[in-house]
């Protein structure tokens, strides 16, 4: 039986020594600087902040070092802290989020967990992917995500159909694997063809195989600010990056940019929100959603200290549109046309990299926020293939008590009648 909380479920507070606050102690960042995400432009503290040096890169970094990976970072966290007491330049550079290391980090500890599982359960989670269609772009998602699940352990199937399948059909098929017991997660890739509502397909999986977390119950726990068993994985990935890197957003202005339940509405909730009780920890903030609706987008952007952009418009946020030492998380990814590149195009985010000038930390794009979405989907799978484990085991003991009492009762009457028909001999 599996009891404990495998690695890659717990969150990283206690675990994790981010440079980003090693660093900070070391240089004097007031505290409150730091821990209130306000930009080190700022002048409200006390202490006077002394800058990063020429490395623009903070890795989030791991104090128990046990594995190569987490030596590989802790050997990273170093480095750069030894060039940030050596050049002590006056030039201050906005920290990148590294999505890719953090992804990376958090995938190889979900393989262990899975590995362990694996013998103490004999059970290989499995990853069902639900296609609808024919795009190379939402294709290249599917195959990373194949990519990642067979590279910790576990099976993964992709259900492909061809745009003329009805809602009916789909819906069948997707019971199916919500009945299959060797099924754990299922996804449908978003986006789906215009002829079939998101919302109906969605419903139709089984809230404990919807790692995606986008079903009612778990939309609907998350909104009553209750625990749900999956949180959607674009903003569980941006929870753990501000975990990773103590990002607090608790009392900051947080613009969020794009009203789908996938991001922008989700991570607007969970930040706006503040539960000791709820693993939505980092929240707190005064929230705007903008949408396509929204008027005076310029004045809102202004006054954010943290903007979470998820629309797929590239370029949308420039550097003018900002405050200095705002963060800036991109979730959006477009294509450029670029004739530099083999591909003839370039991926591109909602944020000019321009803008990244005026901030105090940003995710890239690549390498930001899009390889969490993949490791948290294999956690939430592995989460999944754990609790549907112990609701097996705990059916199973319970069955086995039942009949251990029923035999017990059986042989207490078979005693008592045979005591009977002895004394009356
Ligand atoms: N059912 C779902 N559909 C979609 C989701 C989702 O979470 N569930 N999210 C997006 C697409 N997506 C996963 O499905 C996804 C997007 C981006 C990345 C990623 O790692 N991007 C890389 C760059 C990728 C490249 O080189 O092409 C990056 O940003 O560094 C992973 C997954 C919509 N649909």
């Amino acid at each position: 039986m599996i009891s404990r909380i495998p690695r890659s479920l717990q969150t990283f507070n206690g675990k994790f020594m981010p440079l980003f606050s090693a660093y900070t102690q070391q240089h004097h960042y007031s505290t409150s600087v730091i821990s209130n995400i306000t930009s080190p432009h700022a002048t409200t503290s006390t202490s006077i902040p002394v800058p990063p040096q020429s490395t623009t890169e903070i890795e989030p970094t791991h104090t128990a070092t046990t594995t190569l990976l987490d030596k590989n970072l802790d050997l990273l966290a170093k480095i750069n802290e030894t060039q940030n007491v050596i050049n002590k330049k006056p030039k201050r550079e906005p920290i990148k989020l590294n999505g890719t290391l953090l992804s990376n980090h958090i995938i190889g500890s979900i393989k262990k967990d899975v590995e362990e599982f694996k013998a103490n359960s004999g059970v290989v989670p499995q990853l069902v992917v639900i296609y609808v269609g024919d795009n190379k772009q939402i294709e290249s998602f599917i195959k990373m995500k194949k990519r990642a699940s067979e590279s910790v352990g576990f099976k993964f199937t992709l259900d492909k159909y061809d745009s003329s399948i009805t809602e009916e059909q789909l819906i069948k098929q997707i019971q199916y694997h919500s009945e299959d017991p060797s099924v754990h997660g299922i996804i449908v890739q978003l986006p789906l063809p215009e002829h079939l509502e998101n919302h109906k397909i969605i419903q139709s999986i089984d809230p404990k195989k919807d790692v995606d977390g986008l079903n009612s119950i778990n939309l609907g726990q998350i909104f009553l600010s209750k625990k749900p068993l999956f949180i959607p994985c674009t903003p569980l990935g941006i929870l753990e990056l501000f975990k990773a890197y103590n990002i607090k957003a608790e009392g900051k202005n947080v613009v969020v940019l794009g009203r789908s339940n996938l991001v922008g509405r989700t991570i607007a909730t969970l930040l706006s929100q503040k539960d000791m009780t709820n693993p939505c920890i980092m929240g707190g903030a005064s929230v705007t959603l903008l949408h396509k609706y929204s008027t005076d987008i310029d004045q809102h952007l202004k006054q954010a200290d943290i903007i979470i952009s998820a629309t797929g418009v590239g370029g949308l946020i420039k550097k003018e549109n900002v405050k200095k030492g705002v963060i800036l998380i991109d979730v959006g990814i477009s294509h450029q046309i670029d004739p530099t590149k083999k591909s003839g195009y370039k991926l591109t985010g909602d944020v000019d990299p321009e803008t990244y000038s005026r901030s105090i930390a940003y995710t890239p794009v690549p390498g930001g926020v899009g390889p969490l979405t993949v490791a948290m989907l294999l956690r939430n799978t592995l989460k999944s293939a754990i609790l549907h484990y112990k609701i097996q085991t705990n059916r199973m003991n319970r069955q086995f008590n039942e009949k251990l009492q029923q035999k017990q009762l059986e042989m207490n009457i078979k005693k008592r009648n045979s005591k009977k028909v002895e004394s009356k001999e």
